[in-house]
C-alpha cells in the first residue's frame, strides 16, 4: 500500500463520517510499486491483522485493494469468506506504474476464481476489466459485454471506469450494472487540468463508506461517484509535491 493510496482511503472514510481500520498487505513509496524496495507483507501478518481487527470490532464493510502474491490473495480471500467483514468492495489493482501485469498466472487465476465471487462491487477500470474478461474493450457493447461477464464469475455488482477510455471524448462515462440487472451510465465532464490524484482509491472507499453507512449498493455508487465529481473540482494543494483531490469539498 502506497502512502498516497492509504491516506485517500483514510481520508474518504473519514470524512463520511466512518472509522477506518487497515490490513496492510505491503509497503512501497509512492509510484515505486513496480520497484524491489519495497516490503510485501507475509500471509501470517496479514492473518494476525485480521485477527485484531476482528477481535472486539464489528466491520461493517470492507474494501480490497492491492494483493501483490498468492499468498496473500488466499490469506484475504480467506478472511472476506469466513470472518464477518461486511459487504466486500474489490478495488483491482492488476497493473504496476509501467503497465506491467502484477500477478503471475496462477495468483491471477486464483484472484479470478476464488476472490472476484466474494465481492459485492468490483470496480475495475476498462484495462483491468479487459485483464479479467480476456477480450480487448473497445466500443460501449464491449463495456456492457465485459460487466455481464464479471457478473457470470459471481460478483454481484460491476463499476468499470472509463476515464482511460475514449480519449477524445468531453465526458467521462463510467458503466454500473446491478445485481438485479439494471445498469446504467454515471457521465461526468473531465475535471480541469491538473488531475489530482487519489480519485481511484477514494471512488471505491467512498462506496465501501456509504455500504457502512448503510445505504443500498445503488445509492452508495451514485453518492461516491458525486463525491468524486466535488473532490475532483477542487484540487488540494498539500506541500509542493502533492496534487490530492480534496476530501473536504
Ligand atoms: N479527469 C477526470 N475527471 C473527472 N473524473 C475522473 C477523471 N479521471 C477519472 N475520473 C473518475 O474518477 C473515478 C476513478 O477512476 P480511475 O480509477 O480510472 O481514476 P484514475 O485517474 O486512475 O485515479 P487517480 O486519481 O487515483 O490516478 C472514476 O469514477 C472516474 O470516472
Ligand atoms: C490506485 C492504486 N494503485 C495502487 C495501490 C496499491 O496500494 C492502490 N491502493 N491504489
Amino acid at each position: 500500500m502506497g502512502n498516497r493510496y492509504l491516506q485517500a482511503d483514510l481520508n474518504t472514510f473519514s470524512v463520511k463520517r466512518v472509522y477506518g481500520v487497515t490490513v496492510l498487505t505491503s509497503i512501497f513509496s509512492d509510484g515505486e510499486m513496480s520497484s524491489k524496495d519495497g516490503i510485501v507483507l507475509s500471509a501470517t501478518s496479514v492473518d494476525r491483522q485480521f485477527g485484531s481487527i476482528l477481535n472486539g470490532l464489528h466491520i461493517s464493510s470492507c474494501k480490497v485493494g492491492y494483493l501483490p502474491n498468492l499468498d496473500l490473495i488466499t490469506a484475504v480471500e480467506q478472511a472476506c469468506r469466513n470472518q464477518s467483514v461486511g459487504p466486500v468492495v474489490l478495488d483491482p489493482i492488476l497493473f504496476d506504474e509501467t503497465g506491467s501485469p502484477i500477478l503471475d498466472d496462477t495468483a491471477f487465476s486464483k484472484y479470478v476464481t476464488d476472490l472476484i465471487p466474494l465481492a459485492n462491487v468490483i470496480t475495475p477500470t476498462i484495462e483491468e476489466a479487459e485483464k479479467i474478461v480476456g477480450f480487448e474493450i473497445t466500443s460501449d457493447d464491449d463495456v456492457i459485454h465485459a460487466a455481464n461477464e464479471l457478473r457470470g464469475i459471481g460478483v454481484q455488482n460491476v463499476l468499470i471506469k472509463g476515464s482511460n477510455e475514449h480519449q477524445g471524448r468531453d465526458n467521462i462515462r463510467d458503466y454500473v450494472l446491478l445485481e438485479d440487472g439494471d445498469d446504467f451510465w454515471l457521465t461526468d465532464k473531465h475535471a480541469p487540468f491538473p488531475q489530482p490524484s487519489g480519485k481511484d482509491d477514494a471512488l471505491s472507499a467512498c462506496i465501501t463508506a456509504e455500504l457502512a453507512n448503510g445505504q443500498k449498493t445503488e445509492n452508495a455508487i451514485r453518492t461516491a461517484k458525486e463525491f468524486i465529481t466535488d473532490a475532483t473540482r477542487n484540487v488540494l494543494q498539500v506541500g509542493d509535491s502533492i496534487e490530492s483531490i480534496n476530501f473536504w469539498s
